[in-house]
């Protein structure tokens, strides 16, 4: 049976959820599931914006026959061609050969680089930076948005109902909960931190190119914002926007500090513990401690977004960083996270390398402000450095303070 929710009297969403599904792009772990969204526009002509992963395709192909009620599908505009987003352009071609593949081109490179095998050239319908497309009542315009993800990226607005159908920007991991619109569920205990962790882990990098996009969709008179994944905006676009631009900025949302650590048998562990305690008794209070061994990076990477400091603290691995470390830090200089405070505390037994990887990394990295002498210890905290961990406590604190009281 179909399963599909009325975004407006003539649009629908017609996309489906995945709650099985382990890993996003067989990176991030995804505890409360997906939505692939997917949106039918009901008019003289009939529209699809985007298609959903392979997964749900059973489904999906339901809801668009449910969707057209007998009728022929016209057009399929594709905003991403992530195969989240097209896996299903091929299905449709089968069932409906006459439709309009409206795409720019780059999408329609991309179509055939995984589609080798469907010829779809003579649905192609190309389209540049600004074209209009009318439905009937509805009236499309495509607005490239390149590198807000990948390449081909564009964004379609729909101007009668003021719909921005954004692909993958203020989207969401997180399948849906039956809601369809933001205003009808909390958001920000729903979604607040997975939104975060999505966009800094899939988005993070291109903080520019999202800045752009978002400027030149504020030409838009928007009353609805439809992404590709969780619920659509139709109030209070202000929350989701002002989160943008605090993280496409690399500005942190918060003042506080995040510890990361890697420790084989506890000692570095037992150390941030102890770190954290003289912070907050210096009165932090948004202290984030993680065992990168245990966490995935991509809940690290997160919190790193959102605060003000980070002190990495890692033991030493065959005279190399330990290797979760070192995950992390390679994911970073990925997502080329930049504009945060920083410490280092390293470990080692025989021969300790950890703060020196630490301190060679941080030297290639862009606007990280060391905040102190980075430290070492031999294996287990000892009375030797507690001095230094409570500089070092101190020292952190006042800067977050000062960072609060700006
Ligand atoms: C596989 C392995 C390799 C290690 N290599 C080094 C090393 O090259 N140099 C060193 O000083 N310590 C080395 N260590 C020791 C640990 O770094 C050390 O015991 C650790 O810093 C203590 O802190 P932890 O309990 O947080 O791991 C190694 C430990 C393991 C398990």
């Amino acid at each position: 049976m179909e399963n599909v929710q009325q975004l407006t009297k003539t649009i629908q969403s017609i996309g489906c959820n995945d709650r099985r599904l382990e890993r996003f792009e067989n990176l991030y772990p995804l505890p409360n599931g997906i939505s692939y969204n997917s949106y039918f526009i009901d008019d003289e002509k009939t529209a699809i914006i985007d298609t959903v992963d392979s997964s749900v395709t059973l489904q999906y192909l339901e809801n668009i026959k449910f969707a057209l009620h007998g009728r022929d599908l016209d057009y399929l505009v594709v905003n991403h061609m992530e195969p989240d987003h097209c896996a299903n352009i091929v299905e449709i071609a089968k069932l409906y050969p006459n439709f309009k593949l409206v795409g720019n081109k780059k999408t329609l490179q991309f179509f055939e680089q995984f589609y080798p095998e469907t010829d779809l050239s003579a649905n192609y319908m190309l389209v540049k930076n600004g074209a209009t497309l009318s439905l009937g009542q509805h009236q499309l315009t495509f607005m490239l948005a390149p590198m807000v993800h990948w390449p081909e990226v564009m964004f379609t607005y729909e101007s009668t109902e003021k719909i921005l159908f954004s692909a993958d920007a203020f989207g969401t991991f997180g399948a849906m909960n039956g809601n369809l619109f933001t205003d009808e569920l909390d958001y920000e205990q729903l979604y607040g931190d997975e939104s975060r962790r999505y966009y800094t882990n899939i988005v993070g990098k291109y903080g520019p190119q999202v800045t752009k996009a978002l400027k030149k969709a504020s030409d838009f008179d928007i009353a609805m914002i439809a992404p590709l994944h969780g619920p659509v905006w139709r109030t209070n676009h202000n929350y989701i926007l002002d989160r943008y631009k605090a993280w496409s900025s690399y500005t942190p949302e918060k003042s506080g500090v995040v510890v990361p650590y890697a420790s084989a048998y506890g000692n570095t562990a037992s150390a941030v513990d102890y770190l954290v305690a003289q912070l907050s008794a210096q009165g932090i209070q948004d202290i984030r401690v993680y065992d990168v061994s245990k966490t995935h990076p991509s809940y690290v990477i997160a919190d790193i977004f959102k605060y003000s400091h980070v002190i990495f603290a890692a033991s030493t691995y065959n005279l190399a960083l330990y290797p979760s470390m070192s995950a992390l830090l390679d994911e970073m200089t990925i997502l080329d996270i930049k504009d945060r405070k920083y410490a280092l505390i390293g470990n080692g037994s025989w021969a300790p390398m950890a703060t020196k990887h630490m301190v060679d990394f941080f030297e290639t990295q862009k606007n990280w402000t060391n905040l102190a002498e980075p430290i070492t210890i031999t294996t287990a905290l000892t009375k030797e450095h507690q001095a230094e961990f409570d500089a070092l406590a101190k020292t952190v604190a006042d800067s977050i303070k000062a960072e609060t009281e700006k």
